[in-house]
């Protein structure tokens, strides 16, 4: 079956030669156009390692990758990404960070200084839309780590990537926070249609957002199990403190600590 990102039989090891690490082993994934999908499992499993094949960071020794039916030979220029730090540049404000990939991915960068009014505004909507109108101004240290994630997300999404990469974008806010930020995230998605993968610790997390969870085994990494989440959207948040959701939760939870074990 061939969907929007293909990983197949991908074989990726560290170093090189017999001292290296095997980080993958056998990994196969296929991810839906539009899919939201959840990447979850030991610490260690290289779920970071699977996101930088995705975006062309990285390149396997053996097995393939595909992305819009491509095969995957350098960075992914489709792709939007935002990490658990923000990474925002200081000197810059909220808006000019947002604009930032505009300055560098084709054909944007093109089309910019012509064009500059319309990407300020669309710059300006994606702030409104995850609740950070008026604040375009500010310096990201004037901005809580919630806010900065939130522009973060922004400033991933500026160029319309066709996919949105996040590993553990919310994994340093606290509860409450991480809870609105789901929401910010389960709107966006839902308003823009990006396929896209999530790796988090989280496993409430990814049951919320996800309509698919990846569970992947310890070192060398490859998909243990893929669980369907059918709760309907939009998801509201008191969602994640019912019976069903713990149950879902409950359960991805015994396949991560069986893996931890077989380690
Ligand atoms: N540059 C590197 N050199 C050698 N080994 C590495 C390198 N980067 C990662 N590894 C190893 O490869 C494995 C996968 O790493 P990766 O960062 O993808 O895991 P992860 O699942 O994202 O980890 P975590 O859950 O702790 O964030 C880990 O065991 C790690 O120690």
């Amino acid at each position: 079956m061939s969907g929007f990102v293909d990983l197949r039989n991908i074989r990726l090891t560290y170093g090189g030669g017999p001292d290296g690490t095997l980080a993958l082993d056998g990994l196969d994934m296929t991810i839906r156009k539009g899919e939201f999908a959840a990447v979850v499992g030991p610490s260690g499993c290289g779920k970071s390692t699977l996101m930088k094949l995705a975006t062309g960071l990285m390149r396997p020794q053996s097995g393939t990758v595909e992305v819009a039916g491509k095969e995957v030979n350098g960075p992914v220029s489709i792709a939007g990404m935002a990490f658990q730090n923000p990474s925002m540049l200081p000197w810059r404000t909220t808006l000019q960070n947002v604009m930032l990939p505009l300055e560098i991915v084709q054909p944007h960068r093109r089309k910019l200084s012509k064009e500059r009014a319309a990407y300020l505004q669309k710059a300006e909507d994606l702030l409104s839309l995850v609740g950070l109108k008026g604040f375009g101004e500010k310096f990201p240290w004037q901005l809580s780590g919630g806010m900065q994630q939130r522009a973060n997300l922004c400033r991933a999404l500026i160029h319309d990537p066709a996919l949105l990469m996040l590993d553990e974008p919310f994994g340093a806010l606290d509860a409450f926070t991480r809870e609105e930020l789901w929401q910010v995230m389960r709107d966006l998605h839902a308003e823009k249609g990006f396929t896209t993968i999530l790796v988090t610790h989280d496993l409430r997390e990814a049951v919320y957002l996800a309509d698919r969870v990846f569970v992947m085994s310890a070192r060398p990494g490859r998909v243990i199990l893929e669980k369907q989440i059918t709760f309907p959207r939009p998801r509201p948040i008191d969602l994640t403190y019912e019976a069903d959701f713990n149950d879902i939760v409950h359960e991805l939870r015994g396949y991560i600590a069986e893996a931890r074990a077989a380690a």
